[in-house]
Formats: C-alpha cells, sequence, structure tokens
C-alpha cells in the first residue's frame, strides 16, 4: 500500500440545483490534485490533505476510528454552499496513510507534503486522523520557514481539552505531539509558542500541568475558554500573537462538548462551545498570521447523525469564507 493515496472525488457530491454563474456548492468546485502537478497559481489555493491514521490513537490506549476521519468531513464539506466571489482553487490531495504500523513514515510522508503545498502558495487544511498529526503537521511548516531563511517563530494554537504533552520516551502517540515538538525546538534552540485554549482539569494529570508551566505554555481551562469571558481570551490571544511571526492553528475536535462533538475518542462532556471558537477564529484571521490548520480526532464510527464531520466542515467552511 502506497503511504499517499490520490483524491478520491466521487466523496464530493451533492444537490444540483440551477446554475447562476459560479458554483453553488464546494463539491462543485473541488479538482483531484497531486504534489507533483502543483505550480503557484495566481488563484487563492486552498489544499486539503487527509491523514487517515489511527495508529496514534491506538498507541495512546484510545478507541480508534480517526482512520475514517478525513473521508466523513470530505462528504460533509461537499454539500456546503460556495459564497467565493472571486475564483478560488479547491484542491484535494487525497489521504496519507499509516503503512505497516510506521508512524513515523506517515508522519514524514505529511511533513514533506504540507512543506512543499506552503512552498507553492497554498494554504494546507489538514483533515485528521489522530492528533500526532500535529507533530508532523508543524515539521513540514518548520522545514518550509527554514528554508526560507528567515528566523520565523510559529506559534502553535491548539483549541482541546488536552495538552497532548506526554513524554513520548516509550514512543510516539496522539499523546505525545507537543512534547515532541518541545524537544526539537529545544535541540534547535528555537522558541517553543504553545498556547492551548480549553485545557479541562479532568482530563489532564498534574503531571501533564507540570510538564505545561515547566514548558512556558500558555493556556486556559475550559472554565475561562468561554463566551462571557472573551475580555480575557482575547487578551490572552493578543498577547500570544504579539511573540509569534506565523500561526499554526489545530482544532482537535474532543475540545467541543460532547453535545457538539461526540464523535471522537476522547469525548468531553465540559467540553467548549462553538461560539467561543467563531469568535477565535475572527481574531485569528484578523492577525493575518494564519499559515496552516488542521482538524484533528473525528472519529465517525462514534458520531451521530454526522454531528462532528458536520462541525469540522463549517469550521474550514467558516474559516475560508472570510
Ligand atoms: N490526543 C488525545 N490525547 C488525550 C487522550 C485522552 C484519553 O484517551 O482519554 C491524552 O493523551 O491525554
Ligand atoms: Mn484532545
Ligand atoms: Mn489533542
Amino acid at each position: 500500500m502506497n503511504a499517499l493515496k490520490p483524491a478520491d472525488l466521487s466523496l464530493w457530491k451533492g444537490r444540483k440545483d440551477e446554475k447562476f454563474g459560479r458554483p453553488n456548492y464546494w463539491y462543485e468546485m473541488v479538482k483531484a490534485s497531486s504534489l507533483e502537478e502543483l505550480k503557484s497559481s495566481a488563484n487563492k489555493q486552498l489544499a486539503i490533505l487527509g491523514y487517515a491514521v489511527d495508529e496514534g490513537v491506538k498507541r495512546n490506549q484510545g478507541r480508534v476510528g480517526a482512520i475514517d476521519g478525513p473521508d466523513a468531513i470530505r462528504k460533509m464539506l461537499a454539500i456546503l454552499p460556495n459564497h467565493f466571489i472571486n475564483p478560488t482553487d479547491i484542491l484535494d490531495f487525497g489521504n496519507v496513510a499509516c503503512v505497516d504500523e510506521d508512524l513515523d513514515g506517515a508522519h514524514g510522508h505529511l511533513s514533506k507534503s504540507v512543506s512543499q503545498l506552503l512552498s507553492q502558495g497554498a494554504f494546507p487544511i489538514l483533515l485528521g486522523g489522530g492528533h500526532d498529526i500535529a507533530y508532523a503537521h508543524y515539521a513540514g511548516i518548520r522545514h518550509f520557514l527554514d528554508g526560507q531563511g528567515k528566523n520565523q517563530t510559529i506559534g502553535i494554537i491548539n483549541l482541546d481539552a488536552h495538552f497532548d504533552l506526554r513524554s513520548n520516551k516509550n514512543g510516539n502517540t496522539s499523546g505525545t505531539p507537543f512534547f515532541q515538538i518541545a524537544h526539537d525546538c529545544k535541540a534547535k534552540k528555537q522558541a517553543f509558542e504553545y498556547c492551548c485554549l480549553g485545557i479541562q482539569c479532568s482530563a489532564n494529570t498534574q503531571t501533564l500541568f507540570n510538564t505545561a508551566d515547566e514548558l512556558g505554555v500558555t493556556y486556559l481551562e475550559n472554565t475561562k475558554y468561554t463566551i462571557e469571558h472573551w475580555g480575557e481570551v482575547k487578551n490572552c490571544l493578543n498577547d500570544f500573537l504579539q511573540k509569534v511571526d506565523k500561526v499554526y492553528l489545530t482544532i482537535d475536535l474532543d475540545g467541543f462538548s460532547s453535545a457538539y462533538a461526540p464523535g471522537v475518542s476522547a469525548p468531553s462532556p465540559m467540553g467548549f462551545s462553538p461560539d467561543i471558537i467563531l469568535k477565535t477564529l475572527d481574531l485569528l484571521i484578523e492577525s493575518q498570521k494564519l499559515i496552516s490548520i488542521d482538524l484533528a480526532e473525528l472519529s465517525p464510527k462514534y458520531d451521530q447523525d454526522n454531528a462532528t464531520a458536520r462541525l469540522a466542515a463549517r469550521l474550514v467552511h467558516y474559516l475560508v469564507s472570510r
């Protein structure tokens, strides 16, 4: 089996409405592409790349199922209305797979792909897959920026119930990505700028809180990451944004309340709600520092009426429609 499976355009289908000059729905705009044929374009290029891997979740003793996440999100994106006025290329690059349980190999493919997408001026939208996607995604952005020769600082903004700062001394998993990034930053003498919003006291051990403190992580707990506390959230985000040149945004769907996102490995009854996320996205878009995004941990077999997949798709729609 190849580690990079080409786009399956049969996932992109929907209603057939009367045409009025531009595409009515996303499915009408999506083109299959490959890294080899990607060229810089005058049009805005949105690059969808799936990470159909739940080996990291399995290793982290979680409930597997995230392997089917990317295609479930594509199906829900396909049926959303198009509001672009200017021509936009939505390119689907298919899915990275994990062959023979080689998680590091899958990460290598993903990193290389991200770096190539960025070097052609595309905006990557990655669909997971376990949250170990974050390690590979960050590495791809880092590689691209290092290649530009400027010493640019990447700020990681993770919307999540979990720090995912577990030690990887027993191997890399979906619980270790930001620990791994911190380690790499230290080795390369680069700043580790990590902001985690939605952290739950009931979902992280004291060891994880200690690790976060030792690494200088900026975080807000779920009790503070609410629309009622927007003033504090905004200050926290603005302070963080000031320190960084580019922002890599990663959304772990298990950070949402399970009322909104039941289809994940580790559901959160006390998670955040979409209103605070939309405010956060508005602020990040305004900053003009967003370089790449991903959504992780969708596990369709635990979803209800595709609620979590629909939420993921609508977040992407919200982001790129602005
Ligand atoms: N990526 C998820 N990480 C969580 C999972 C927690 C759980 O499975 O309950 C973590 O390791 O803390
Ligand atoms: Mn999580
Ligand atoms: Mn996570």
